[in-house]
């Protein structure tokens, strides 16, 4: 056990799905893995072993936002050596030409986080994916027929700001294609400790439109970004 994890030693596979919603740590297992057994409710925050195409895999919701999913990051990699970590997590847009219920796989991230600062000071760390897992995900999603995007996301401190759309004008500017809130966290802390780390999202609203996936629409999307994430987290 860890202090926010109650698995046993051994019952986390060394490859997981990282959802910030718990109820889909739920829905992943439920639905794509075979066997799966809950590992973790400590705070309700799920977490799941079973096996997907014959491969031990785990699921576990991080919560929202920075210091939330970097607790869970933590014990996964020190307690449980997780070497593979791949979140599959929403977005909002902040191109034109992202729409919504497309597929981003992040290659790095922008962030108004602290995190970084507290720890290179005065130096701009950026934050990366590992490119085998990105380069997987990105070919499982082209056979899939999918309208995947890949570039730099916001990982934003927070999700309701004043004057939010000064700064998302700005970022969308300098080419940021969407923001939500914890990839910044899982590549610094994937860099750290020398494990694979990939963020694959799905828009679930446009910024810009204001348009927003229906709650029938968000499950097929989801089950798009959780099958590329899966076929990611089996390569080798
Ligand atoms: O859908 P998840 O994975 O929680 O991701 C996004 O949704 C939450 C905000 O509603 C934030 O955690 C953001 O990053
Ligand atoms: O607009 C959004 C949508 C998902 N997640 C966010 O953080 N922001």
């Amino acid at each position: 056990m860890s202090v926010h994890i109650g698995a046993k030693p051994g019952e986390i596979a060394d490859k997981i799905l990282l959802p910030g919603d718990p109820l889909r740590a739920k829905y992943i297992a439920e639905n794509f893995l075979e066997d799966a057994t809950c590992y973790n409710e400590v705070r309700g925050m799920y977490g799941y072993t079973g096996t997907y195409k014959g491969e031990r895999i785990s699921v576990q919701g991080t919560g929202m936002g920075v210091p939330s999913i970097s607790i869970y990051i933590n014990e996964l990699m020190e307690s449980y050596d997780v070497k593979k970590l791949i979140r599959v997590g929403t977005c909002g847009a902040l191109q034109k030409d992202v729409q919504v219920r497309d597929v981003i796989l992040a290659s790095t991230s922008t962030t108004d986080s602290q995190m970084n600062r507290m720890v290179f000071d005065h130096i701009d760390f950026a934050p990366t994916a590992d490119f085998s897992l990105l380069k997987t995900a990105y070919d499982a999603g082209v056979d899939k027929g999918l309208n995947l995007r890949v570039g730099n996301v916001f990982t934003s401190d927070s999700f309701y700001r004043d004057n939010a759309m000064d700064l998302f004008n700005l970022l969308a500017k300098y080419n940021v294609l969407a923001v939500e809130m914890e990839t910044t966290a899982l590549y610094t802390l994937a860099a750290k400790y020398n494990r694979q780390a990939l963020s694959v999202l799905t828009v679930s609203d446009h910024i810009l439109t204001g348009e927003e996936t229906s709650s029938e629409e968000r499950q097929t999307t989801f089950n798009d970004m959780i099958e590329v994430a899966l076929e990611a987290a089996i390569e080798d």
